[in-house]
């Protein structure tokens, strides 16, 4: 390919100089050739035209472009490969295997990455069972319900029922194995008391809740409210009053300073009880209702319509498009000025990279400690792991105790539209997420088979 300039101006277009046909083809404006590539069209001797000492018999019709308006060192041209190189070349290689990347190659990566995470979730359920089966052979402790603390500073009820299928993952076990675990790592002094509270109502018994009852305090409803229980409208609302009720139980037996109710399939992850510390160290929980500790991670992303998120989102780009721009001007032999088309061309690429690559991982920077963890106001989806401070497990009893549950509207969702409207009450989320939802069967809806990651 030759570019040919005359003058002050720039002919672009490719030249064949085996075949000279491509001459009458009428080439658009192109990107402008590099000064060091430029090839000079000597003048026509009679009827010729020469062309780096080849002689043409047609004067080539050429498209002119102004040297002006290609050229590669203009900041439109530099914009341009930056964008090339990095949207279409370096994010692709970087991220086609990221999950919650707009670049993952679903096709390519979803069913072995689904597969890898249930049979690590299948192994870690049968070394739990292992774990709490020698548990519970080898220790007699005293009654759970003698050893318990009155009015600890934190209770963790965990809301358990009988899983027919993924059974053998063993969901319970492993969320009391990791608890555990975590609650020897905060020292002398526990940092919360754990409640198992098992919902089973059918006539088969939750087994894996069975098998904790010597480690921790198992509460039950009688067999009559149980039998009273069954009697409902749908799942979505047996699975409102079994929290309910969980929620209730917790506060009469303990009155615990603050609450976290947790599903049986939220695995706590290692940052779970210092994330929590500093929540309720904070001044806003004194005044909510509610503060999620989980949001679904395909729902992360920027592009969602969540307003703070839209502005998190202008913020970053601002921020970067800054501090690039500062770096550039101080510390490079570049002649960068602080011009508002640079401004806002290095914002909106900032943005972009942040989305595309996948806000769930800038989301993951900030476990390098609690005090970066952010809060927001609450998201729609899901309650798999939510901190209620003070009383205001209680609140949230009596309010959900007034709505009624469907397809559609199950708890989450009303928990979600009581917070909004009633006048006084707020609820919050917190970024990154506190556990990991290790479910991958539910027990309230019908499954995909075999479970997808999303
Ligand atoms: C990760 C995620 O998005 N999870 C949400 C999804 O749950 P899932 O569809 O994932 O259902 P799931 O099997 O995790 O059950 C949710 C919770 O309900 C409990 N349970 C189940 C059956 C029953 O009769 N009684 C009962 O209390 C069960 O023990 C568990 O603690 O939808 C629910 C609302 O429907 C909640 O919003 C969950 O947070």
């Amino acid at each position: 390919m030759w570019f040919i300039r005359v003058a002050d101006r720039v002919l672009v277009g490719p030249v064949h100089l085996d075949a000279f046909d491509a001459f009458h083809e009428d080439p658009p404006c192109a990107l402008a050739p590099s000064e060091g590539l430029l090839f000079y069209l000597l003048v026509p001797s009679s009827r010729h035209w020469v062309l780096n000492g080849h002689i043409l018999t047609q004067m080539p019709r050429w498209r002119t472009c102004t040297s002006k308006q290609f050229h590669w060192t203009s900041p439109i041209a530099q914009g341009l490969l930056l964008c090339i190189l990095t949207f279409g070349v370096i994010l692709p290689i970087c991220c086609h295997r990221l999950l919650y990347s707009y670049y993952f190659l679903k096709t390519v990566y979803l069913d072995s990455l689904s597969d890898a995470a249930l049979q690590e979730s299948y192994d870690r359920g049968q070394e739990a069972l292992r774990f709490w089966e020698a548990a519970a052979s080898t220790k007699s402790l005293k009654d759970p319900l003698e050893t318990i603390a009155k009015k600890p500073d934190l209770l963790v009820t965990i809301v358990t029922t009988r899983r027919g299928e993924g059974r053998d993952y063993h969901y319970l076990l492993q969320v009391a194995q990791q608890l555990q675990s975590l609650l020897k790592a905060c020292g002398d002094k526990p940092c919360a008391e754990v409640m198992l509270c098992d919902v089973e109502s059918g006539h088969a018994l939750n087994e894996d809740a069975l098998l904790l009852e010597k480690q921790f305090l198992v509460v039950r409803r009688s067999p009559d409210e149980r039998w009273q229980s069954r009697d409902v409208a749908n799942i979505f609302e047996k699975e409102k009053r079994d929290y309910v009720y969980c929620l209730r139980k917790g506060w009469d037996l303990m009155k615990p300073k603050n609450v976290v109710v947790l599903e049986d399939d939220a695995y706590p992850l290692t940052d779970f009880f210092p994330a929590v510390k500093n929540l309720l160290s904070r001044r806003f929980a004194l005044d909510t209702l509610y503060i999620k500790l989980y949001h679904p991670e395909r729902l992360q992303r920027y592009w969602n319509p969540e307003p703070y998120r839209i502005l998190e989102w202008i913020g970053l780009g601002l921020f970067w498009a800054t501090i690039i721009l500062l770096f550039l001007s101080h510390y490079t032999p570049l002649s960068f000025t602080f011009s508002p088309p640079h401004f806002l061309f290095l914002a909106l690429y900032v943005m972009a990279v942040a989305e595309l690559a996948g806000r769930h991982y800038l989301l993951e920077i900030r476990r390098v400690s609690p005090q970066l963890y952010a809060v927001c106001p609450a998201t729609e989806c899901c309650t798999p792991a939510m901190l209620y401070p003070g009383n205001a497990s209680i609140r949230v009893a009596e309010y959900l105790d007034q709505a009624a549950c469907a397809q559609g509207n199950a708890k989450d969702m009303v928990l979600y539209k009581i917070a909004r409207s009633r006048p006084g009450e707020k609820a919050h989320s917190v970024e990154p997420n506190l556990i990991k939802h290790i479910g991958a069967y539910s027990s309230v809806r019908t499954n995909h088979v075999p479970p997808r990651l999303i």
